[in-house]
């Protein structure tokens, strides 16, 4: 028996008493980490039939007195919202309810020592909702109750369909109320209102800032803090969403990385709140975005040019409809599809020296001539296309099996990274051929003014943006549909863009669809997008690389980017990844994913693995039915690697003619390093040797950890 197991099934505490209203019926009560176990005594005695409340679906405890002077007894009323079977029209959902279940103290002939009591089991049930560890040992009392916490909400009047403060007023308030949250509610009454407010408040009043609207007005928090003189301390402060705006994506990712189901609506609100309540806070990946004039945001979401921000800025006209407005913008935009050309260039995630600095130290018969750093400059220029093609190309096992290079398609020659020679950029800079037909958009108008700022951490990995990109970086000169860097799993609440992307992996995920698609081919991509399959469909344009740093130099003359979903000032742009800069209040985090039940564990040939058509039908038909949407992603995200990772090693093998074994070796001990053992818990040995090894073990619970040296002598 695991660890983790015991600890959750651990009795922390142990009563028995009656309830309110009292019907002469008793309980006997058990709280565990993971819940309040509830069997009936009186009147009738259930055997096995015990009730679990979830600690996952509690919000709060609050201990009453009866008004009746002569009352001696306490109480003490748990507020739980769990997920109930409801009638709906087209059959049957799972919506979450109230659930108030009130306990009364007797054990006592005074008030006061019930009092203690009800306090004890009040106190114990706000640590597990807030994740303060206790365990049986733990001296309850009410010094360790959690410091209530107070919350600034602002509030968008006008975000989504408009009704943000009616779902306040009927979800938010009263729920974290129940939670011991108090807090200062602010509508905000225009645009960058909440940009400014957060510039000048004190800090220390507040324990979060949470923005009851959409990822907009989250924006406009997160820079705002960043605009700060000390935004070192600033941005530190724990941001949060109950999501009322139309697509609601870190919600969407909030959710995910708690567990729950993909939500929308009132059912992602209520999880949303449900984890505020929880208040866990962990580290969030920011982005700095630098444009052409030289204004630089933070970016918590995405950069999008093309399709997306198209279907974003366009579809504003449907706002009364929600989120359904971007279904009718990307039907629109289907109907007449556009193209724009541009350059990408990009600094992919394996970095320069290491991984090939590895192979050669690790040559089993030692006779690997010594590269050449030209060469190796090279290399890393093919890293990445190489990366990139693994997408792009039809897999083939007969590659694999042979050792045989895939053969890719080439794309326009990316040339000598670029360099733009003026220090504004203007359209007048690209040379005419490169001109697309300009591209007038139905509601083209200019971006809002946007605020610039030069406070942030510094940009190491990028040089000024009229200078050429370093020989490292990988360039793409070609038409696009669109391109999209992400670095949160949802780009809207139900397009579960990046399955395998953590809030705080340190990586932008950037995407790109080249032109040549079909219409029905990108229908079929954003369909299978709602449960994160996109990718499973192996299209040959869509192309996926994680990177660190990228730039994006649009050569058509007219088009829309933007950044987490807001509009800005078209032209080129750069912008890399700061590691955890930000906090956000999650609900969730590694020991509150201890008591999360997806914990499963699949035995599998990596071959066979690799050949599954379809992880979809896979997950839902395996054995383990209890997979949730965490442990898909993972497995997405392995068989993502496990595929780059062989055509990496093949390629690699044939350019530098040595034993592929070896490098194997090399390339695992950087990706499934960097990537992989942080986050998937997948075993070590399948990925090095995939025709031999058996077994792949996913653990949500733990993250697989591997030590390079017992990594290095496995294979040797
Ligand atoms: N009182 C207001 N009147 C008009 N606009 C406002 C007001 N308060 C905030 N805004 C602006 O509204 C814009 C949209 O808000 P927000 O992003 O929160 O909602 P949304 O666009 O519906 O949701 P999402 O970004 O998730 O799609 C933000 O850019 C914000 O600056």
């Amino acid at each position: 028996m695991s660890n983790d197991y015991k600890q959750s099934s651990e009795t922390l505490l142990h009563g028995e008493f009656g309830v309110y209203p009292s019907k002469g019926i008793r309980y006997a009560l058990s709280l565990t980490p993971t819940g309040l176990h509830i069997q009936r005594l009186v009147p009738k005695p259930e055997d096995d039939q015990r009730t679990v409340l979830p600690i996952l679906d509690m919000v709060g405890c609050h201990t009453m007195r009866s008004r009746g002077s002569t009352d001696v007894y306490a109480y003490f009323s748990i507020y739980s919202y769990p997920l109930k079977k409801k009638k709906v029209p087209m059959g049957s959902a799972r919506t979450r309810q109230r659930m108030v279940r009130t306990f009364r103290v007797d054990e006592a002939s005074d008030y006061d020592q019930n009092q203690v009591i009800a306090e004890k089991w009040a106190t114990a049930v706000k640590c597990l909702i807030q994740g303060v560890p206790i365990s049986s040992d733990t001296e309850i009392s009410l010094t360790l109750q959690p410091k209530p916490r107070r919350f600034m909400l602002l509030l968008n009047p006008c975000g989504g369909r408009g009704n943000a403060l009616q779902q306040c007023h009927t979800h938010i308030l009263p729920i974290i109320t129940e939670a011991d949250i108090s807090y200062n509610l602010i509508q905000t009454e225009r645009q960058n209102h909440a940009r400014e407010l957060v510039q000048s408040i004190n800090l220390e009043e507040w324990d979060g800032i949470v923005v009851i609207s959409g990822d907009g007005l989250l924006f406009e928090v997160v820079n705002g803090l960043m605009e700060r003189p000390d935004w070192e301390d600033a941005i530190k402060m724990p941001v949060g969403v109950l999501p009322c705006g139309s697509g609601n994506a870190l919600a969407g990712a909030i959710n995910y990385h708690a567990g729950f189901d993909q939500a929308m609506g009132s059912e992602l609100l209520l999880n949303c709140i449900l984890l505020l309540c929880r208040g866990t806070v962990m580290p969030m990946d920011l982005v700095s975005v630098t444009t052409c004039s030289g204004a630089r945001f933070f970016s918590f979401l995405s950069v999008a040019w093309g399709f997306i921000s198209d279907v974003d800025i366009e579809s504003e006209k449907y706002r009364h409809m929600g989120s359904a407005r971007f279904t009718v913008g990307t039907m629109v935009r289907v109907a007449s599809l556009r193209t724009y050309r541009g350059r990408l260039s990009y600094l992919p995630v394996l970095d320069a020296h290491r991984p090939i600095c590895r192979s050669i130290t690790l040559s089993p018969n030692g006779n690997l001539s010594p590269l050449k750093r030209s060469q190796l400059h090279r290399t890393i220029s093919d890293i990445g296309l190489c990366e990139e093609r693994n997408v792009m190309c039809k897999r083939s096992s007969a590659a694999f099996d042979t050792g045989e290079l895939p053969s890719f398609e080439t794309s326009p020659s990316p040339g000598s990274p670029t360099a733009l020679n003026t220090s504004r950029f203007t359209f007048d800079s690209v040379p005419d051929d490169q001109m697309q037909q300009d591209v007038l958009l139905p509601n083209d108008k200019e971006p809002p003014p946007t605020h610039n700022h030069v406070n942030g951490p510094e940009d190491d990995l990028l040089p000024p943006l009229n200078q050429p990109v370093p020989k490292s970086w990988v360039t793409v000169e070609d038409d696009f549909v669109l391109v999209l860097a992400m670095y949160q799993t949802h780009l809207g609440a139900d397009l579960f863009t990046a399955p395998f992307s953590c809030l705080d992996d340190g990586l932008i995920h950037l995407f790109f669809v080249k032109a040549g698609i079909s219409r029905t081919a990108l229908v079929r991509l954003f369909l299978a997008m709602e449960k994160g399959t996109h990718i499973e469909l192996e299209c040959p344009y869509l192309v996926h690389v994680p990177v660190r740093a990228f730039r994006l130099e649009p050569l058509t003359r007219k088009g829309i980017l933007t950044v987490d979903g807001e509009r800005v000032e078209y032209g080129p742009v750069q912008a890399q990844i700061h590691h955890g800069l930000s906090n956000v209040i999650s609900g969730c985090d590694e020991s509150a994913s201890s008591v999360n039940p997806h914990k499963e564990e699949l035995h599998l040939n990596a071959e066979e693995f690799l050949a599954i058509p379809d992880l979809t039908s896979f997950v839902s038909n395996c054995s383990n039915s209890e997979c949730g949407p965490r442990f898909f992603g993972r497995l997405l995200m392995a068989k993502f690697h496990l595929m780059r990772l062989i055509l990496f090693g093949d390629y690699l093998g044939k350019y530098l003619n040595v034993p592929l074994s070896c490098l194997r070796i090399s390339v695992c001990a950087e990706v499934v390093f960097q990537k992989l053992a942080v986050r998937l818990g997948v075993e070590l040995h399948s990925i090095l040797n995939p025709k031999r090894s058996h077994k792949f073990i996913f653990d949500d619970t733990s993250p697989y950890q591997y030590p390079t040296s017992t990594l290095l002598a496995s294979e040797s």
